[in-house]
């Protein structure tokens, strides 16, 4: 008794600093509640939530269609999802899924970044940093049941994670492929790869942007299983099952202490790191090179 009281008290110490840090969401919405058996659902434009109360559990399906970009408002409302789900004694587990066939997410929102003035690219760097920041240290368990392509940014959500399934089709690959696009992934973004799958193997993909299909992304160790894409789901259940019986402060104060030097290192540098991305963005070279690439990916249609 006396030691899980001494655990909770510990464990709030430590959230608290990045409580403090991380309460100013960018450009907050309210989200429309609903649902009468007194566990609250929530509902935005581009967030679904389904609570399973019972199981403690809720699936947060994504549904920015048609690619699931990341721009500031699903950014904005993915954040406040899980912040309402944190905040509710109910829920110990989150499973992040897309409502979008074959696409997990397509990453960071390319219209976001192109063609935008400084100020606007602040203002989205800051909501990308709060959306790692808040997954990546989230006391709840969170799931990645990654079913469609993952590149880039989305590669990065999937990440911040704490277990990851993966669908089994070919057509779904994933990694940060930045270099692709000449650009180049943030250190953050390098530093969760590398603390997933080791310093060489996450140099490699790096450097070459590598995005690994189902049976080379389990052999590296970007995902922890590969199955079925009809079983995606209910692997991701077990899997949370399992962490779930783990008792919860210390299982949370692992993590914490486990991602803490990662997190603190962007949390020292967030106001450099920002001013990085928009000199970096701002560039002629590589304004182009992103509408460029835009470009491209609208042609490729017709
Ligand atoms: C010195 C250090 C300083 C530090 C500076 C750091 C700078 C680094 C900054 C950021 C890191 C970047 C991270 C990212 O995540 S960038 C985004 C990477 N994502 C991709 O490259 C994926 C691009 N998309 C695709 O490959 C495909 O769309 C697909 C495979 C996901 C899906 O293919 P398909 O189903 O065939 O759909 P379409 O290609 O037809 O796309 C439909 C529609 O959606 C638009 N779109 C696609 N992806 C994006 C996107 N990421 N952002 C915005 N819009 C996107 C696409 O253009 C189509 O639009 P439409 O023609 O108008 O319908």
């Amino acid at each position: 008794m006396a030691l899980a009281v001494g655990m909770r008290v510990l464990t709030r110490a430590l959230l608290r600093p990045w409580a403090r840090g991380l309460r100013a969401a960018p450009g907050r919405t309210g989200p429309a509640a609903g649902g009468g058996d007194g566990v609250r659902c929530f509902r935005s434009p581009r967030v679904l939530v389904e609570p399973d109360p019972a199981a403690g559990v809720a699936v947060v399906k994504m549904r920015n269609p048609p690619v699931n970009s990341l721009s500031l408002e699903f950014l904005t409302e993915l954040l406040i999802s899980l912040e309402k789900l944190e905040n509710d004694k109910t829920f110990h587990g989150i499973i992040i899924t897309s409502d979008c066939p074959g696409i997990f997410s397509a990453g960071l929102d390319l219209t976001e970044m192109c063609g935008r003035d400084p100020e606007h690219y602040a203002e989205y760097w800051k909501a990308v940093q709060e959306m790692w920041l808040r997954f990546y240290l989230s006391n709840l368990v969170v799931i990645a049941a990654i079913n469609g392509i993952s590149p880039a940014g989305g590669c990065l959500l999937s990440l911040t994670c704490d277990y990851r399934v993966l669908a089994n089709n070919p057509k779904y690959a994933i990694g940060l492929n930045e270099t692709l696009l000449g650009i180049v992934a943030p250190f953050w973004f390098k530093d969760t790869l590398v603390n997933t799958i080791g310093h060489r193997s996450a140099e490699r993909a790096l450097q070459l942007g590598l995005l690994f299909p189902p049976a080379e992304a389990l052999r590296v160790g970007v995902v922890d299983q590969v199955v079925p894409e009809d079983q995606v789901q209910s692997t991701a259940r077990s899997v949370m099952a399992q962490w779930l019986d783990i008792p919860d402060h210390a299982r949370q104060l692992t993590k914490i202490l486990m991602r803490k030097p990662t997190a603190d290192r962007l949390l020292t540098e967030r106001d450099a790191d920002i001013e990085n991305f928009v000199r970096f963005i701002c560039k002629d070279s590589i304004q182009k090179s992103l509408h460029a690439y835009l470009e491209k990916l609208k042609q490729k249609k017709g």
